[in-house]
């Protein structure tokens, strides 16, 4: 995810570099923007003297490189993007315009010149909004450019021939690249160092801000180019359920949509920068300049307020396996997805743009497809699929939260409510529904899988010949280990209602050395022997009762030297965070999430001592202690 949340409105964007430029990828890629690279055939030989000032040169070459790839793509590819980006740098000292040199001589002649001399660099960029009608490519040109002004010490003739014969001259703009060897040539820098690099980031954002976000009328003609806006807070209002004036704006503003569009006319005149529209200009409801008085957006509880709706739409597209659908068969539009879906059309497109918001999907004129991480974690076949606990959450934790506030008033689950049953029952429905056994144990799975490689390397474990995932379920964690710990003996000891349900979830390659099961209740039987015992995801389900059981048997099973590991999420000391076990805590299980210093006291309790915590900053943290010499 792009951290800028301007970056952000591009996610859902097909976005084509239109540049060869290394440095330039390297530096979109950074920011965490995501996007193809086309580079350009556009011959960069646009006659110089027919420029009033350097700077338009290279605005007009990247507006040309970026319209040739634009074109490109659309007549012979029939793809076109949404967005294509193009640029190009260029040095210019005394009037002159320098780009790459063309051999080596060239280069000697370009740094002589800039030697112990003030420079400019200048980096033109275009952005083009493409969209297809009719066949016909449209374009929406937006272009700016940005100055950095550059000073060489005195270049001894030496010095200057070692530079060019380290090659790095070549393929730069005035013969020099500041990042590598040729920050040794430069006295300093005033302005965007990046933009001598090939792309000015910060004049980047802040464009498109305007471009996403354009101000209101009255301040058109005024544009500072001081600041980023932090424009996150309107991107939630756009859920076309506010009806506040004030937001009227911005949420027209964010859809770029050109159907919604009056006819072309310039929107704002920026320094160092224009907008040429052909077919595109302000969204009507910009014209009333209605934000004018809109206070600052409190962008958390906004987010907190839309999130339920959020959770619901991935929900509701996971259970309806349209992530699968689109995985296999997309690009799909929405009527495709409905009738493989079985649903109504408009429903599902407004389903499938809900998800396009939320970053999950992608949307073309070829319709809906994937995201890289929907491919990956909601489908239900996905290496790391969180298919099963999204159901999970949407089947069983959806209806208990729905009921929070009984929950809070009362203290207790509200399993009864959310289900017309109490917890017990419920628990005699897994061991007699089949449907919901293998949904539980789906969940389960889907996390520990996930979680498995943290848990496994949070400690140095190859000193364990034998090891015991006590409440182990698939054994996700245990193929894990033996993955990691080619020599350690693992065992998974569960419920014998688990054990008979596992071969769905094993890996399908055979491990060399394959994982035990043995079913048991942790309570009452007898434990397998090992040297390392495993609580994963165990402790904090249960009562202090059960958890004095269960901890007293481990503790006596135990040998001196012996090992446990704890993984949970481990709360700060204050028990405020992380907020996923807080949020976790609310469902009002029995058990509850403990804090470091809680857990290192619990383990003592039991016998074992020099408790280790690894704070993974990731799903799940641990603890390992070992047992000591004496029983407690
Ligand atoms: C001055 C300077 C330029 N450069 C680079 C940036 C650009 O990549 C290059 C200028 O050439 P450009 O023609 O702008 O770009 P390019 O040929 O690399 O890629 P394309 O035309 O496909 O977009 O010089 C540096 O890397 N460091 C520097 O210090």
């Amino acid at each position: 995810m792009a951290l800028n949340p301007v970056l952000g409105k591009l996610v859902s964007k097909r976005v084509v570099l239109a540049s060869a430029s290394p440095r330039r990828q390297e530096i979109l890629t950074n920011v965490g923007l995501r996007f193809e690279v086309v580079p350009s055939w556009f011959k960069e030989t646009l006659e110089k003297s027919s420029f009033a000032a350097p700077y338009e040169y290279a605005v007009e070459t990247a507006k040309q490189k970026a319209l040739e790839v634009a074109n490109r793509m659309h007549v012979k590819h029939l793809r076109t993007p949404d967005i294509v980006i193009g640029a190009d740098t260029i040095v210019s000292v005394d009037e002159q315009i320098l780009e790459k040199p063309v051999d080596k001589q060239d280069a000697y002649r370009m740094l002589s010149r800039l030697s112990g001399k003030e420079h400019s660099v200048f980096t033109g960029v275009a952005i083009i909004h493409c969209s297809s009608k009719g066949n016909q490519l449209e374009t929406e040109i937006t272009d700016f450019y940005e100055e950095t002004k550059v000073k060489f010490s005195d270049l001894s003739e030496e010095l200057l021939w070692e530079y060019i014969h380290s090659g790095e001259p070549m393929d730069k703009a005035g013969g020099y690249g500041i990042q590598a060897l040729g920050g040794m040539l430069v006295e300093y820098v005033h302005g965007d160092f990046l933009n001598v690099v090939g792309f000015p980031l910060n004049h980047f954002c802040k464009k498109l801000a305007e471009l996403y976000y354009p101000p209101p009328k009255h301040t058109v003609q005024h544009i500072k180019h001081d600041s980023i806006p932090s424009v996150d807070t309107f991107e939630n209002l756009s859920d076309g359920e506010s009806e506040s004036s004030n937001f009227t704006e911005h949420k027209g503003a964010n859809k770029l949509d050109s159907s919604r569009m009056c006819p072309s006319r310039p929107v704002y005149n920026c320094e160092n920068s224009s907008s040429v529209r052909t077919g595109f200009t302000v969204p009507l409801e910009n014209q009333n300049g209605a934000s004018e008085s809109a206070a600052k957006l409190p962008s958390k509880i906004l987010d907190l307020m839309d999130g339920f709706k959020a959770s619901k739409a991935l929900f509701v597209a996971s259970k309806l396996k349209m992530f699968d659908y689109l995985k296999t068969k997309g690009p799909l539009k929405a009527v495709d997805v409905a009738n493989e879906v079985g649903t109504s059309v408009c429903g599902t497109e407004r389903l499938l743009d809900a998800c396009v918001a939320l970053g999950l999907l992608e949307k073309t004129s070829q319709g809906y497809s994937n995201t890289d991480s929907a491919n990956t974690y909601l489908t239900s076949d996905g290496e790391y699929s969180l298919h099963g606990y999204i159901i999970h959450s949407n089947d069983h934790l959806w209806p208990l939260f729905t009921n929070l506030e009984s929950a809070v008033r009362e203290g207790s689950r509200q399993n009864h409510r959310a289900f017309g049953r109490k917890a017990e029952d419920l628990f005699k429905d897994y061991y007699h529904s089949q449907e919901v056994k293998q949904r539980f144990m789906a969940a389960m799975h889907s996390i520990a899988h996930l979680t498995a490689r943290d848990v496994a390397t949070a400690f140095d474990l190859s000193q364990f010949k034998s090891t015991c995932d006590l409440g182990g379920c698939t054994g996700a964690l245990a193929h894990e280990l033996i993955q990691i710990y080619p020599n350690m003996k693992v065992t998974v000891f569960d419920l014998p209602e688990v054990i008979a349900n596992i071969s769905y979830f094993q890996p399908s390659e055979q491990c060399a050395a394959p994982v035990t099961f043995v079913s048991g209740d942790f309570f009452k039987d007898n434990l397998p022997e090992a040297d390392l015992y495993i609580l994963s995801r165990v402790l904090h389900d249960w009562p202090d009762e059960k958890i004095h059981v269960l901890l007293s048997k481990i503790s006596a099973v135990c040998k001196p030297g012996s090992a446990l590991l704890v993984a949970e999420i481990v709360l700060d000391e204050q028990k405020t965070h992380p907020a996923r076990a807080v949020l976790q805590s609310l469902s009002m299980t029995e058990g509850k999430q403990r804090s470091g210093s809680e857990y290192k006291q619990l383990l003592e309790k039991y016998g074992f001592t020099d408790v280790q915590i690894k704070i993974t900053g990731t799903l799940l943290d641990a603890v390992l202690c070992f047992k000591k010499n004496l029983s407690p």
